[in-house]
């Protein structure tokens, strides 16, 4: 199994603000997104880009990210450049919608010095990017994480905000199955009310019931609850292992097949336990 890194809880953060910057050395987000795009007014883009490249080593063990500004806008190539200087775990490009914008982005990376460690997370937010999802997530190795944008998604839809979010779901699932297909890690969108907790936690819970290996957020307040909703209980940790024994000893037994629980475990199941228990334990090491 490839080594699993938690990306239960990846937080923005505006980088024109200075306090947030500061505020989340100490905030347990398994990953930050240093941000250039939507958060940030036109004319504090450079100070912004300053600010958050000086500060891309300041958080510990956390992984650090910088969303630049989309292709088609003044900013992106002198944020490519900056970025790549400044040699986060990854650049954050948006409104990504094909794989030759992919290739572009990757030999700009490589243009401007970026270390090999920084990757790309690539968002979808786009009714092209969903029909494209599979093409975008393939374009490149250096492409490692898909990270959903439900606004701008919700926006070009013309769709509502509703619970359960009935009008994104086509987009949600053809993106999961392109990172799957690929092998890739995809992180659910944002959810806006940062005083509903509730419906916070619901929308944690769905993500994760979809499959999503993490949710981004944009306030503190949310990162506890999607740590817990992402991270496997208890009881599943438990179950995990219980699987496991179950099918070694059956296997001991010639048998490629048993029950546990009343349900019936076979070798596929023993891999899901497995990746359970592996994402446990890399959650125990963070401490
Ligand atoms: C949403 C907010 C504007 C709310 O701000 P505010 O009401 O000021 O929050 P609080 O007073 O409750 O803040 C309490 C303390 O927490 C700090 N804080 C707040 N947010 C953050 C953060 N994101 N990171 C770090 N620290 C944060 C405050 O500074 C307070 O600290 P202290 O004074 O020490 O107590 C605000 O939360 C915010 O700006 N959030 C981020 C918004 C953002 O980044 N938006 C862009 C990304 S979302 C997006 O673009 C999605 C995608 O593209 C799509 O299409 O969906
Ligand atoms: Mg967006």
């Amino acid at each position: 199994m490839s080594e699993v890194k938690p990306r239960r809880s990846v937080l923005y953060m505006p980088g024109a603000n200075e306090r947030a910057l500061e505020k989340a050395k100490t905030l347990p987000a398994d990953a930050l997104i240093l941000d250039l795009e939507d958060a940030v007014a036109p004319d504090a883009k450079e100070a912004a880009r300053e600010r958050v490249c000086a500060a891309v080593g300041s958080y510990g063990a956390r992984e650090v990210t910088i969303r630049v500004n989309g292709l088609d806008t003044e900013w992106h190539d002198a944020d490519l450049r900056a970025a790549a200087q400044a040699g986060p775990d990854a650049v954050v490009v948006p409104k990504v919608n094909s794989a030759a914008e992919v290739h572009n982005i990757e030999r700009a990376l490589e243009l401007g010095g970026a270390p090999e460690k920084t990757k790309i997370w690539a968002m979808v937010e786009t009714p092209v990017a969903m029909l494209h999802a599979e093409e975008i997530a393939s374009a490149s190795e250096r492409l490692t994480v898909l990270v959903m944008g439900t606004n701008d998604l919700a926006k070009e839809l013309h769709a509502e905000f509703v619970p359960g979010r009935a009008p994104l779901l086509g987009g949600l699932s053809l993106c999961l199955l392109a990172a799957r297909a690929t092998g890739k890690v995809i992180l659910d969108g944002v959810y806006n009310d940062v005083r509903d907790l509730a419906g916070f936690e619901a929308e944690c819970l769905q993500g994760r019931q979809f499959g999503f290996d993490g949710k981004t957020l944009i306030h503190p307040g949310q990162i506890e609850p999607c740590n817990r909703v992402f991270a496997p209980s208890e009881d599943e940790i438990a179950h995990a292992r219980k699987i496991i024994t179950a099918f070694e000893e059956a296997k001991a037994e010639g048998r490629g097949v048993v029950t546990v629980d009343g349900r019936m475990i076979e070798n596929l199941h023993v891999d899901n336990a497995q990746r359970v228990l592996a994402l446990a334990e890399a959650i125990a090491a963070k401490g």
